[in-house]
């Protein structure tokens, strides 16, 4: 059997006298590496994009990380200057393909911007600047030059028992990296919570009633799947659920 297909949605950046749609090369490296696809990199399009015609093309949706922030009018705010950066190519990319994908029941793994995507997207609502909050610790992307140590694994979350999460990652403590100052504040109706930091940040949710594997983390499995046990199992249930979706298509 050929390669099962993951489209992952671009960011749309400017940077060396240019504009580019791109994907960080860690969530390409795991996708290939720790879940067996093909990645299939989505341009960020404020228009353009035929997601049914996409979605015809993959057997699953990767919603990668990125420093760009939601919209907050996509999720009923006004937006200030300190919600930025934003990226509405990416919003109108990546949101319709998370809906799409979710009712026509093709894998979904979100992670990061990508569980805050499937939020919004399935109705809820984000908080930004949250180590403001009183009691909140600072989750925010270390300011170091070297990425393992901005990447570095540096806090516990919770599974749930009897989550998605629990088979694949052992229900209780696990430890994980955090790179993030916005995250879930209203859960959308469809989603479960799957995972808690000890904070109270909602650290990963899946889809209530999903046809196939539906999932969202906060934090950064894409970064040590060469070496970290639970972001090695992440990618690779993520990787059984497109073959199982491309076999299924197959028969
Ligand atoms: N912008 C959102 C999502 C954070 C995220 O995806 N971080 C990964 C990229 C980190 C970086 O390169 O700066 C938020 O801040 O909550």
């Amino acid at each position: 059997m050929s390669k099962p297909v993951v489209a992952i949605p671009c960011d749309f950046r400017d940077f060396d006298g240019n504009v580019w749609h791109v994907v960080a090369h860690q969530y390409v490296r795991a996708a290939v590496e720790g879940a067996g696809v093909m990645p299939f990199l989505i341009p960020a399009l404020e228009s353009g994009n035929d997601i049914e015609e996409i979605l015809d093309r993959v057997d699953g949706v990767l919603a990668s990380g990125s420093r760009s922030n939601v919209h907050p009018a996509l999720y009923g705010r006004e937006a200030r200057e300190a919600d930025g950066p934003f990226d509405p190519g990416r919003d109108a990319t990546s949101l319709p393909l998370i809906r799409r994908a979710l009712d026509r029941g093709i894998p979904l793994f979100a992670i990061c911007r990508g569980i805050q995507e499937l939020n919004v997207a399935l109705g809820g609502t984000l908080a930004t600047e949250i180590q403001e909050q009183p009691g909140v610790w600072d989750h925010r992307k270390p300011d170091v030059p070297d990425l393992d140590v901005a990447y570095g694994i540096r806090q516990d979350v919770i599974v749930k028992e009897g989550s998605c999460l629990a088979p694949v990652l052992g229900a209780g403590r696990v430890r994980v990296n955090s790179l993030h100052r916005q995250a879930i504040a209203a859960t959308a109706p469809r989603l479960a919570i799957e995972a808690v930091a000890e904070d109270g940040t909602i650290e990963a949710v899946s889809v209530i009633g999903a046809k196939a594997f539906a999932v969202g983390v906060q934090w950064h499995p894409e970064y040590w799947v060469r070496t970290d046990a639970p972001s090695a199992g992440l990618f690779r249930a993520f990787g059984d659920a497109v073959r199982a979706y491309r076999e299924s298509k197959l028969k």
